[in-house]
Parts: C-alpha cells; sequence; structure tokens
C-alpha cells in the first residue's frame, strides 16, 4: 500500500492554518491555540485524491491563481481522498488567496472531508467551496510545491513545477525587535572552565573581552544592545583567528555562540575596509557568502547579521527556498556584501547571474558536517567550482559545527587552506552539560501515551518533540491536539508559509509544543525551549547531539527525555554511553548493558572511532572519542527530503 493510500489514518494531515466553512460537523473541541475538530471524514473511496494545478502570474506576489481544472503538470495529484475515518476539511483560503491574514489555528476544524468518488480535491477562490481532505495522504508530488529539506529545488526544470510565490512577512525594523534577545542562564559563567584547544601553527592569542576584539563603534555598541557582555569560549578564540585571516575548522557545543564568533570578525573587517552595499544593479558580488542547511537556519543567522550590522553600511541578504524567487533577485539587487543561503538557491542565483562570487573574501559552512556529508557535499562543491570563485588560496574558508566526525574532517581539509587552525572546545560532539538526559525503555506502542503522560507533567513549558518521519510528525501533532496540547509541528512537507507560522507559534508560546522532524535538529535557537523529547531516537549520535542542543543554550539549563526502545535502539546503546558520560550525566545500568551486551539485536553494528576528539590532523587520538555510526550519512535515515 503506499503510504498515502492508507484508510481513515489521520495522521498523514500536515497541520497547518485550517479553516472551514462548513466544517462544523462532528464533535468539535477546542484547544488553547486553536481548534480541533472532528469531522465527518472524507467519504472518498476513489484513487482521486485532489488534482489541482497552480498558476502564477510571476514571481511576485501578486495573482496567485489556482486553477482547479486539473490535469496540468506541476499541479499536485495526490491519492488522497481515501478517509472514512476522521477528516480534515480544509478550505484554507489565506493560503490559497495570498491572503497573509494570518490566521492560524493551529488546529483542525474537520470538514466534510474530501467529498469522495473521485476524491477530488478542490481549492479555490470560491469562499462557499467545499475543499477538504478526504482524510488521506497529501500527494507525493506536492513536494514540488513544499519543498522537504532545504536542498532545494531550484535546479529542477522551471516548467516542472509551479513557481513558488510565498513571499515572508516584511520584518520589523524597530530596534526593541531586531535586539530583542534572552538572557543568558546561570551556567553562563562556567564556559570559562571548559578545556579548549586550538591546533595548528601559530594561533593567534585568545581575547578575553569584546573590547580586546576592537570592533568598530557601532559593531561594538550592537554587540552590546544584544545583551553580549562577555565573549563565549568559541567567540574568544574563534574572533581573533578569523581576524588574523587564517582558516579555521571550529567545533563547540550546541549553544555556545558560534554564529557570532564567526559574523562579528567578518563583519569588523568589511566595516574596517569601509565597504558599502554596492548600489542598485543585476549582478551583485558579495564578500561573504554564509551557507547553512535548513531555511529556518540561515533565515536565523541572517537576522543576527542584520542585527550586527545594523546602522553600518553593511547589507546582509538571505536566500533560501520555498520564497518566491522574484522577490530574493529584487532584495539582492538592492545591494549585498553578506549573502546568508541554503545551498540549492544559492547556487541557482549565482547560476542566474543575481550573485557573482568573484569578490569572496569569506565562505562560511555552518554545521559544517552536515555541509559536507553526503547529502551536501556535491552543491559544496559546485559552490566553490562556481566561476569566478577565488581559490581556497585566496579566499577565507570558515567552519563551525558541534560535531566533526573524522572522515568529514578530512574531507573538509579539501577546502581548507593547509595552516587551518582547528579549534575544540571541550569534547569534539559531545552533548550540552547544561542538558539533563533521561531514557525511558519503552516499546513502540506505548510511546503516545508516554508522550502524553510526560507533557501533562512538563504543562506549559516550550517542548520540542523530535520524530523520525514527516508522517509521524503530522500523526503525533494531530494526536497531541486531540488530546488539547497546542501542538504545531514543522518539517519537510509543509509548505514554507506553514514551516514559518509554525516556527512563530513555538517561539510566541502559542504553540508550546512543537513536533518536528530533523529538519529543526540543528541550529535553531528559540527563548525557552525547557525540553526535548526524543519521541524516535535518531540513528545518529550527531543528529542526536544537535537535537538536544535546542535546550541548554547560552548557559540555561535544559532537559532532554528519550524514549528508548530496545528492538530499534540498540545500535545507538553504545555512542549513547559514551556523549552521557563525557556530559557527566547518569548512564543508566540497562543502556550500559545494552552497549555492552553486543548481541542485543540482529542490527547491532560495532561503532566507529570516527568521531573526533580533536583535529584528525593529530592522528590516531581518537581512544578518547565520542563514536558514532555511519559519519557520512545523512543526518537522519528519515523519509526527510534532503533533496
Ligand atoms: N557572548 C554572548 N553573550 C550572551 N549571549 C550570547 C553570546 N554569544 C551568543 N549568545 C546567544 O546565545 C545563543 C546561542 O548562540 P548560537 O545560536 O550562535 O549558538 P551555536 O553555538 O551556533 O548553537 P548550535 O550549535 O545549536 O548552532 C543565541 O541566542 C546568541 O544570541
Amino acid at each position: 500500500m503506499d503510504e498515502w493510500e492508507e484508510e481513515g489514518t489521520v495522521s498523514t494531515i500536515p497541520l497547518t492554518s485550517y479553516t472551514s466553512n462548513e466544517g462544523t460537523q462532528g464533535d468539535s473541541w477546542n484547544t488553547d491555540a486553536g481548534e480541533c475538530a472532528r469531522g465527518r471524514g472524507g467519504r472518498g473511496r476513489g484513487r482521486g485524491g485532489f488534482k489541482s494545478s497552480y498558476s502564477s502570474g510571476g514571481d511576485g506576489n501578486d495573482g496567485d491563481k489556482w486553477n482547479n481544472a486539473g490535469g496540468e503538470r506541476g499541479g499536485f495529484r495526490g491519492r488522497g481522498g481515501q478517509g472514512r475515518g476522521r477528516g480534515f476539511g480544509r478550505t484554507d483560503h489565506s493560503e490559497v488567496n495570498g491572503d497573509d491574514s494570518g490566521v492560524c489555528e493551529n488546529g483542525f476544524r474537520g470538514g466534510r472531508g474530501g467529498r469522495g468518488r473521485g476524491g477530488s480535491f478542490s481549492q479555490g477562490r470560491d469562499p462557499g467551496g467545499r475543499g477538504g481532505f478526504g482524510g488521506g495522504y497529501r500527494g507525493k508530488d506536492e513536494e514540488i510545491f513544499s519543498q522537504g529539506e532545504d536542498k532545494d529545488q531550484e535546479k529542477k526544470d522551471d516548467s516542472e513545477r509551479p513557481k513558488v510565490t510565498y513571499v515572508p512577512p516584511t520584518l520589523p525594523e524597530d530596534e526593541d525587535s531586531i535586539f530583542s534577545h534572552y538572557e543568558t542562564g546561570i551556567n553562563f559563567d562556567k564556559y570559562d572552565d571548559i578545556m579548549v584547544d586550538v591546533s595548528g601553527t601559530n594561533p593567534p592569542q585568545a581575547i578575553m573581552t569584546f573590547d580586546e576584539a576592537e570592533l568598530c563603534e557601532s559593531l561594538r555598541k550592537n554587540v552590546s544592545k544584544s545583551g553580549y557582555v562577555k565573549p563565549t569560549p568559541v567567540q574568544k578564540h574563534g574572533i581573533p583567528i578569523i581576524s588574523a585571516g587564517r582558516d579555521l575548522m571550529a567545533c563547540a557545543q550546541t549553544g555556545s555562540g558560534k554564529t557570532a564568533a564567526f559574523l562579528l570578525p567578518i563583519l569588523q573587517q568589511l566595516m574596517a575596509d569601509g565597504v558599502a552595499a554596492s548600489r542598485f544593479s543585476e549582478l551583485q558580488e558579495p564578500e561573504a557568502i554564509i551557507v547553512a542547511p535548513t531555511r529556518e537556519l540561515i533565515n536565523q543567522i541572517y537576522l543576527e547579521a542584520r542585527k550586527f550590522a545594523f546602522g553600518t553600511c553593511v547589507r546582509p541578504v538571505v536566500v533560501y527556498g520555498g520564497v518566491s524567487t522574484g522577490h530574493q533577485i529584487r532584495d539582492i539587487e538592492r545591494g549585498c556584501n553578506v549573502v546568508c543561503g541554503t545551498p540549492g538557491r544559492l547556487l541557482d542565483m549565482i547560476g542566474r547571474g543575481k550573485v557573482g562570487v568573484s569578490k569572496l573574501r569569506y565562505l562560511v559552512l555552518d554545521e559544517a558536517d552536515r555541509m559536507l556529508d553526503m547529502g551536501f557535499e556535491p552543491d559544496m562543491r559546485r559552490l566553490v567550482g562556481s566561476p569566478g570563485m577565488p581559490s581556497k588560496e585566496d579566499r577565507q574558508t570558515l567552519m563551525f559545527s558541534a560535531t566533526y566526525p573524522e572522515d568529514i574532517q578530512r574531507m573538509a581539509a579539501d577546502f581548507l587552506k593547509t595552516d587551518y587552525l582547528f579549534l575544540a572546545v571541550g569534547v569534539v560532539g559531545g552533548a550540552c552539560s547544561d542538558v539533563e538526559q533521561t531514557f525511558i525503555q519503552v516499546t513502540k506502542f506505548s510511546k503516545r501515551e508516554q508522550l502524553l503522560d510526560l507533557l501533562k507533567t512538563t504543562g506549559m513549558e516550550r517542548t520540542m518533540v523530535f520524530v523520525e518521519t514527516k508522517r509521524q510528525a503530522d500523526f503525533i501533532a494531530t494526536f497531541l491536539c486531540q488530546e488539547k496540547v497546542p501542538t504545531t509541528s514543522i518539517h519537510g512537507d509543509r509548505e514554507q508559509r506553514e514551516r514559518e507560522q509554525a516556527l512563530a507559534d513555538f517561539r510566541s508560546g502559542k504553540c508550546p509544543v512543537m513536533v518536528a522532524t530533523s529538519v529543526a535538529a540543528r541550529g535553531l535557537d528559540i527563548p525557552d525551549v525547557q525540553h526535548v523529547v526524543n519521541f524516535d531516537l535518531p540513528n545518529n549520535i550527531d543528529e542526536y547531539v544537535h537535537r538536544i542542543g535546542r535546550t541548554g543554550r547560552c548557559g540555561n539549563t535544559g532537559r532532554a527525555v528519550s524514549f528508548y526502545d530496545p528492538d530499534g535502539d540498540s545500535q545507538l546503546a553504545c555512542s549513547l554511553v559514551t556523549v552521557l558520560s563525557k556530559a557527566q550525566q547518569e548512564v543508566p545500568s540497562w543502556l550500559e548493558e545494552s552497549a555492552f551486551s553486543g548481541s542485543t539485536s540482529s542490527s547491532f553494528k560495532p561503532p566507529r572511532k570516527n568521531f573526533a576528539s580533536t583535529d584528525s590532523r593529530k592522528g590516531g587520538s581518537f581512544q578518547d572519542s565520542v563514536q558514532s555510526q555511519e559519519a557520512v550519512q545523512p543526518a537522519a535515515n528519515d523519509d526527510e527530503e534532503w533533496e
């Protein structure tokens, strides 16, 4: 059975801003964050699902048109309408009409669902229309629309996909919003005790204060308005290394300020050199390019760059998939010194002749191990091979992450000058010790109830629940909504507008629970996330470290609870024991037994020694390492689309 053919399941309905004009049948219930209703469910029996084509007058915001005649290429064609059970009606006018009214109920008002017989999904401007899903899954082709993970689909033949017309809301310009930040936590000063190792020849001396960084006045003011009083270790060492013109591979624990460690010295140098955002031009040639694996993360980095560059002549710009290309081109044309981008969209902009790389001085790979693994490595090679790209000798290349498998380190060296410096703050690949890690043994089928029990004890505290697949994310989010837990979800099958709304609702606390796939595992810096729950453990220890790092940031404490299913998770046991011990956490005896029995599962794989404790150039010194499995695998072997 195809995954979207399941009958009567609610598991595959994406959480979104659902409204329906007629969805009041059935039992309805409200959550704080929205309205959930049990509709009658789709009656559709046929395979019809929905077939709807999309056309747009252009790249801009104007004139999104839906054409329901069906059958044209580029529409999404699902097999959805099979649900007999609870369907979720949807006439999502805000999406369809391009009306950004911002309605976000984060729940469902169940309509009648797909009306069956052919299960056609009708969606249009007619407010009285009976749009609805028949309880089935949105067809796979929808990925054309709502890009999975952030290997954007810019490379796809233009004729094969509808144009993306989403334009994110205009950012607030007031200083309060730009500089809003959360407080450092009680353990911020403990950063000073973390062991730091810089390897490579002639490393410059670390700075102890921001004053020693000799930032120009406007940058210094912006740092202070951001609430930064003293630098974190990765900043103390990273800033002078970058300012000295050295290439850098830096590894520091999650939430310890890596973003500012690369942004501040780059912006400082650009300001000192008096660069000014070039005037309007169809081709812009930025001095710095920053790449990151997900749209939300690159947007966050852009916001940090915009904050630090506030009131200066340096202009950052962001480009990522799922957003109108025309909108981003117009933004680039207004001038840019720093381009923040996800690889696909960035390469697209270079290919279109909008971004030139010949003046590039800084190339930054955030989440560098992810950017260089199997998923993104070809894009990175394409990027450094772009026409006009200065050779590695003529540019500065900077890489940052909390995890660095040894084989990735070796490959990263291809992109760096031979005398690059390796900066390790704490245990490379280690989990943040401010996160209290707990494990609960579960069986596959008891997880949902366990989650509910757990969330009842945490109340309205902000919690990220990680699951392995997009379907599971929808399923669990729907389940929690039904249980009156205001929940949203983020994953690669959601449209960009929905992803951003989900994040906004989670950030604001409107939905204190967010169910996420690996798309949200890395880099996201969300204030007051007190809990991370691994509903499904990832199949990769790096991923675990990044996930739990969404809490316990910047000296704050946090808690991570992981459901451990001995039938499916035993291959991770060894690495988990190592991570727990390195982070001075209690290791449950059953986990230790599972790790060292070596025969807990037929799928048990002896861990490889590829998680370096330090600079791979030191060679052979990996006994003290956190061990991980196949390091060059994409982070999560789930159904997230990285392509
Ligand atoms: N010196 C500082 N003083 C106070 N706050 C800081 C300082 N440096 C960074 N922060 C704040 O700490 C938070 C975490 O920083 P950041 O997102 O850069 O961490 P990171 O190391 O990149 O984490 P991850 O590995 O998860 O990507 C941010 O809110 C940032 O503004």
